[in-house]
């Protein structure tokens, strides 16, 4: 009652940022105590912006991400700076990084020769990234699933050999910008043969955002039959402002690491049209809601969120840091 009280006084413009912690509910009873929150801002979240960030930026960001709380910062990714030139300074951002213990900083990697030159750079965990789609693999990684599978083989064999962990993704998990309808079947094959071939979590993305509920629903359940779900994690966009609606069926359905970008940075460079992922500061803010813990302090990452949108000179998509007036 409290907080609608303050809720109520407040300019209606700038709400303060509240503490809405409540009582576990029954219907939220059967969802996990904590959350892992994958940050990908720095990755996902700059890797579409028009003009490259500059590399001293990404680095504080991502510091001051980790002050945060995140515990795990998708720092880069080591792919062609001629497909992504916002990318081209991976190397810098990585030997510029003040690594903080317990924290994992994982980079994209597209093939072997990414690979190599993200282990020279110093990354202890690397992500390849596959797709539900033919047409969306074929543009933006230039290969078929197939192939793309065969080059994954060969960055999983080498990170075997160096004891460095790999993350998958899936893109296109609930629709493509190019074949429309994705399903569920295709989406459960290519995740079961990154697991399989040896990735400890796989990403779900709906890349471009047009997903809703029921959707996700039937993909999970079809996900699920071929992996565990221990080992899945959600990655939204939110193009139709769909993602937090998304993320908590998944969280209903046992699934406890959400990908998301501070200020809800991003897109991807492959994906016309595609807004940027879920902000991680209202995926904190539900989850703060629902009483699940994440280990990130709010007010810090929204300092954060505020930093990145002033270095890029845009306004936040953060919902929540809207309403809190950080910008
Ligand atoms: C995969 C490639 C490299 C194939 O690109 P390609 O042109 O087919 O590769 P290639 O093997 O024929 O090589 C062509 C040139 O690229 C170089 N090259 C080859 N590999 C690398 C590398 N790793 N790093 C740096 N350079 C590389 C290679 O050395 C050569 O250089 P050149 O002789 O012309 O000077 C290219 O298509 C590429 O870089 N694509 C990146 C696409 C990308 O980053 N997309 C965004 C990330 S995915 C995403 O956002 C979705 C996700 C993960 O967030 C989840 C979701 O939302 O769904």
């Amino acid at each position: 009652m409290e907080s609608v009280i303050n809720f109520m006084s407040c300019n209606p413009v700038c709400v303060p940022l509240l503490s809405l912690r409540s009582e576990p509910l029954s219907a939220t009873q059967s969802l996990p105590e904590r959350v892992k929150i994958v940050e990908v801002g720095p990755r996902d979240g700059l890797q579409n912006e028009k003009t490259v960030v500059a590399t001293e930026v990404k680095i504080r960001l991502i510091h001051m991400l980790s002050e945060a709380g995140l515990p795990v910062i998708e720092a880069t990714s080591f792919v062609s700076p001629k497909w992504v030139p916002q990318m081209a300074d991976q190397g810098e951002v990585m030997r510029g990084l003040h690594m903080k213990p317990g924290v994992n900083y994982p980079v994209l990697t597209p093939n072997l020769k990414g690979f190599q030159a993200a282990l020279k750079a110093g990354a202890k965990e690397v992500a390849i990234f596959g797709a539900a789609s033919e047409l969306f693999s074929k543009k933006n990684i230039n290969c078929s699933v197939e192939e793309s599978l065969l080059r994954f083989e060969e960055v999983m064999k080498a990170a075997k050999q160096e004891g460095i962990p790999v993350r998958g993704y899936v893109s296109c998990v609930l629709g493509c910008p190019y074949e429309g309808k994705v399903s569920p079947n295709k989406v459960a094959e290519v995740a079961k043969r990154l697991y399989s071939m040896g990735c400890y979590e796989i990403s779900l993305g709906d890349t471009i955002g047009v997903g809703t509920p029921g959707g996700m629903l039937d993909m999970l359940n079809a996900v699920k039959k071929e992996v565990p779900v221990e080992a899945l994690a959600v990655h939204c966009h939110d193009t139709y402002g769909q993602a937090l609606a998304n993320i908590l069926v998944a969280l209903q359905n046992g699934i406890s690491v959400v990908d998301s970008s501070v200020a809800g940075l991003g897109g991807c460079p492959y994906a016309q049209g595609a807004s940027g992922n879920v902000s991680t500061e209202d995926v904190v803010y539900m989850l703060n809601g629902l009483g699940i813990h994440t280990g990130v302090d709010l007010p810090k990452l929204m300092d954060a969120g505020s930093y990145i949108c002033r270095s890029l000179n845009r306004r936040t998509n953060s919902k929540v840091a809207q309403a809190s007036c950080k910008l």
